[in-house]
């Protein structure tokens, strides 16, 4: 495993959220702006396509030496050669998907969905690399959440692993943030929803960048 410091070096500042529903022509144009950062988060997807999706986005933005994480599933980031998987709840363990990248892909970073400071700590003693945290917004890209944590949660747990602050997160929002000590952010709609996407991923970058 790469030692902490490596991992903030290596992490992206910005993570654009990819589904098959996303325009991934847009994607060498997002990097080329500085979003060196693509998750591959595809909730109706099979496994074969997710494989296949993770394959596009890879060798889309595989030139600008950009990082891409699934979301959910390690065995797709292995299978496609990713650079990491993103955890939450209801997913493999981290402690799990700890010891199973340490023999199939030592290195391979992995993220997990934390909502308060206690948990970024479980996180880090489990073996997560960065924390997703959020909702730091509210957003309407994803039902069940919790209500929206706010800026002071962010600045009460950051310090511990580098947080990666999600949920309604624009450019303005995004400065706001790593302000209070996220070292990036998640977006979907602040991006994909957008009038003018390359736009948005300029700002964006201005931002967080
Ligand atoms: C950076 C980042 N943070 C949090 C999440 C949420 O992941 P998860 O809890 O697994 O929920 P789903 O995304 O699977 O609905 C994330 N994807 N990325
Ligand atoms: C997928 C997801 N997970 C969240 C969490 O807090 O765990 S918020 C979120 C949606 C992020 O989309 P947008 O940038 O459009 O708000």
């Amino acid at each position: 495993m790469p030692a902490k410091e490596v991992i903030v070096v290596l992490l992206p500042r910005i993570f654009a959220l990819v589904s098959s529903a996303e325009d991934l022509s847009l994607l060498p144009a997002f990097a080329e702006l500085g979003v060196r950062g693509f998750q591959v988060r595809d909730k109706a997807a099979s496994t074969r396509e997710l494989v296949a999706l993770t394959s596009a986005v890879r060798s889309r933005v595989g030139v600008f030496d950009a990082c891409v994480v699934v979301d959910d599933r390690l065995d797709v980031a292995l299978a496609a050669g990713a650079d990491g998987v993103h955890l939450g709840a209801s997913d493999l363990p981290v402690e799990a998907a700890r010891r199973i990248a340490d023999t199939a892909s030592p290195g391979l970073m992995i993220g997990a969905t934390c909502r308060d400071r206690a948990a970024v700590v479980a996180a880090q003693e489990t073996g997560a690399d960065y924390a997703g945290f959020g909702p730091v917004f509210a957003t309407t890209s994803k039902s069940g959440l919790p209500d929206p944590l706010g800026v002071e949660a962010v600045s009460a747990a950051a310090g511990v692993l580098p947080l990666i602050a999600i949920g309604g997160l624009s450019a303005s929002r995004a400065a706001e943030v790593r302000a209070a000590g996220a070292h990036g952010v998640a977006v979907i709609g602040g991006l994909w929803r957008q009038p003018d996407p390359l736009q948005a991923a300029k700002e964006l970058v201005e931002a967080a960048g």
